[in-house]
Order: C-alpha cells, then structure tokens, then sequence
C-alpha cells in the first residue's frame, strides 16, 4: 500500500465510520445501564448500584474474547472506562483515597473505578475507613502490602476495630522516580523526602547514587514532591502522578530496587459482594497462645485443599486476641467448601472475622 492521500483519505473515512458504530454501540450500551439503575432503584432496599463481581466479569470475559491487536489488558483498560462512565449515570461513586493527591493510592483507585469515580483525598487510612463507615462515600481505597516491603500494617490494624468489607483488590506496578523542581542544585542534593516505605524499595538505589544524603521519612510520596518546592537542596521519591501534578522534573526514573515491584490495594465499602468466578477472601482470627496454634489453623485449609495466598501475624492489643493472624485465600464464603472450613476455623479460634469475600483483581 502506498502513502498517497487517497489512501489516506478511504483509511480516514473508514475510521469515521467505525467511530459511528462505537459512539451508537456506547450509547446504547448506557442507556442498558440506565435502565438497570432502574430496576436496582425499584427491587433493592438501598439500592446497591456498584457491583464489584459483575465488573470482573465484564472485563474477563473482554479479555477473553479479545483477538488483537490490542492487548487484552489495553482493551479492558477502555471498558473499564466505557463502564465507569455507565455507572456515574446510574449513581456517581464517590471514592476516598490515601491522599494527599498524586499518591499511588489514588492511582489505584483511578484504575480500580476509572476516571468517572469522584476520589477524595484523605489524611490517614484511619480516616478512609471513617469514612466510609460513616458513609460519607461509598468506597475507600487502602494499601495493603507491597512485593519488596511488605506489609502495611496500619491497614491491617484498622480493619481490627472496624466492621468495614473487603469489597476488591486491585494491584499496581509501581515505578519510582527521583524528582526535583527547577529551583533545586541538582549537584547539591543532600536530602531526599519519601514515604518510608518507597526509601526503603530504593534503599540500594540511593546507597549507590546519595549515599550521603539525608533521608526523611514523611507521611506520603506526593507530600514529598510537595516539600521539595522552594529547597534548593532537596529531592523527593515519587511516582509520574506526583512529578505531574507538583510540575517536578526526574533526575532518574524507576529507581526501585526491584523491577517487579508492586503494592496491593483494598477496595473497601459495606457490601457482601457474590462471587465473580474467581475470588479470594479475607479473614483475621485470633487463636490462644499455645504451642501448635498455627498448625491448628491453617490445617483445615490445608484438608479442603485451598490455596492461601497470605499469612499474616499481628501482635493483639486485646487480653482475648492472644495472636492475630490475618488470612487470605482463593475462594468465596458462599462456597460449600469454604463455609466447611471457616466453620472448623471457628471451632478452634477464639475469634474469627470474615473480612470479605471478593473478585481477585482483574486489571
Ligand atoms: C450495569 C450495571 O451496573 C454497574 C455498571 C456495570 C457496567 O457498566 O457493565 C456493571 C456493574 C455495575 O457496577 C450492572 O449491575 O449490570
């Protein structure tokens, strides 16, 4: 084929008319999910619009029909788009986050509800989760634990003194920068401002390249790409939305030690959510402190067969929770099987909480 303009031009033509049949499809499309509204509105006590299962459903089976030549991930990108938008029309979600803005948290949430959500920026994830007990919002989002760090065990915590669901999961890459702003003496840095959890993701990074310079742990990486404003010696540890939004420059990009560094975060909310096909459950139980405990606990999963896919111990603040353990693991409660095992669980527990049942993350 050559480059002349008329092909051009018939290849042009031919988008248009696809455009067309996408902006007719999308539109008839919403107009379904009005319709849906609808019937939630009429057939639900406090009509429940948002489902998390449905929505895994969805994108999996676009991923599964997808042929190219885009990647299925890109094409479940656009219908996590298409829907987000579907759902503003029947309730607009509104979203608390672990701000402050520019956090990966919010990233997280963009990419868990897509851009129609309305996110808001919270403090403290103590404050995400009043939130949303307070149903100030419908959702929080929370990190969890990250691939080179761990947990975040202030997530975990709150969960302890909360009746808030597990409603999804979502996982994201998360890529690392170091970050000044026009006025900083690149050749002058002597401090660098993080969440100590991306110091510490970059801690060889910075042995090799700043080993003398100060690291300061603050409350989150935006903060930092906000601190570093008017100090001329200072970089900050951040990621694209912080060096976007705060007009940063980075000196170095994906300065993580770990190239497949990822944190995990909670969709939290009130709602038991059915199963999708493929789901995990999370659960924290309080076992005595004897010799065996675990052994005790994890042994029905172990019979039944079913996969764990987190461990966590927590030390108890309560006399009765001698040992925290929280677990999570394929299956949903509404299966026979895992109803079997949380029933054994609950036998040998002094305290056991099903945190929620929920689609493994798709995106
Ligand atoms: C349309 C529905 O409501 C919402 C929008 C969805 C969509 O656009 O496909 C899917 C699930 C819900 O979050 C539904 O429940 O089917």
């Amino acid at each position: 084929m050559t480059d002349s303009p008329n092909n051009l031009d018939t290849l042009r033509q031919r988008i248009d008319e696809i455009d067309n049949d996408i902006l007719r499809l999308i539109s008839a499309r919403a107009e379904c999910a009005k319709q849906v509204a609808e019937v939630k509105t009429k057939s639900d006590k406090g009509a429940v619009f948002y489902r998390p299962e449905r929505e895994a459903q969805v994108l999996r089976r676009i991923m599964e029909l997808n042929q190219g030549p885009l990647n299925s991930e890109e094409m479940a990108r656009l219908f996590r788009e298409i829907m987000s938008a579907c759902l503003a029309l029947e309730q607009p979600t509104k979203v608390a986050y672990l701000g402050p803005e520019g956090t990966f948290t919010q990233q997280a949430a963009l990419k868990h509800f897509g851009a129609s959500a309305v996110s808001m920026p919270m403090a403290a994830i103590d404050e995400v989760f009043r939130e949303v007990e307070a149903g100030a919002v419908n959702y929080g989002v929370v990190p969890v634990e990250n691939s080179t760090e761990g947990v975040v065990s202030h997530t975990l915590d709150s969960f302890m003194d909360s009746s808030i669901h597990i409603c999804g999961e979502v996982v994201l890459r998360i890529h690392h920068h170091l970050l000044v702003a026009d006025t900083t003496l690149r050749d002058k840095v002597s401090r660098v401002y993080s969440h100590p959890q991306s110091l510490a993701q970059c801690r060889k990074w910075l042995d090799a390249h700043y080993p003398r310079a100060e690291r300061v742990p603050v409350s989150s990486n935006a903060e930092a790409a906000k601190m570093i404003k008017g100090e001329w010696h200072s970089a900050a540890i951040a990621g694209d939305m912080a060096a976007k939004l705060y007009g940063l420059e980075k000196v170095a990009e994906k300065i993580e030690d770990r190239p497949d560094n990822s944190t995990r975060f909670l969709i939290i909310g009130s709602q038991h959510v059915p199963m999708s096909g493929e789901d995990k459950t999370s659960i924290v139980v309080a076992m005595r402190n004897q010799p065996g405990a675990l052994h005790d606990l994890l042994e029905p999963f172990h019979r039944h067969s079913i996969d764990l896919t987190r461990l966590e111990t927590r030390p108890s603040r309560t006399g009765v929770w001698n040992y925290v353990f929280f677990i999570d693991f394929k299956g949903h409660v509404d299966e026979p099987r895992v109803a079997a095992v949380l029933e054994e669980v609950r036998l040998r527990a002094s305290e056991l909480k099903v945190l929620g049942s929920y689609p493994v993350g798709v995106l």
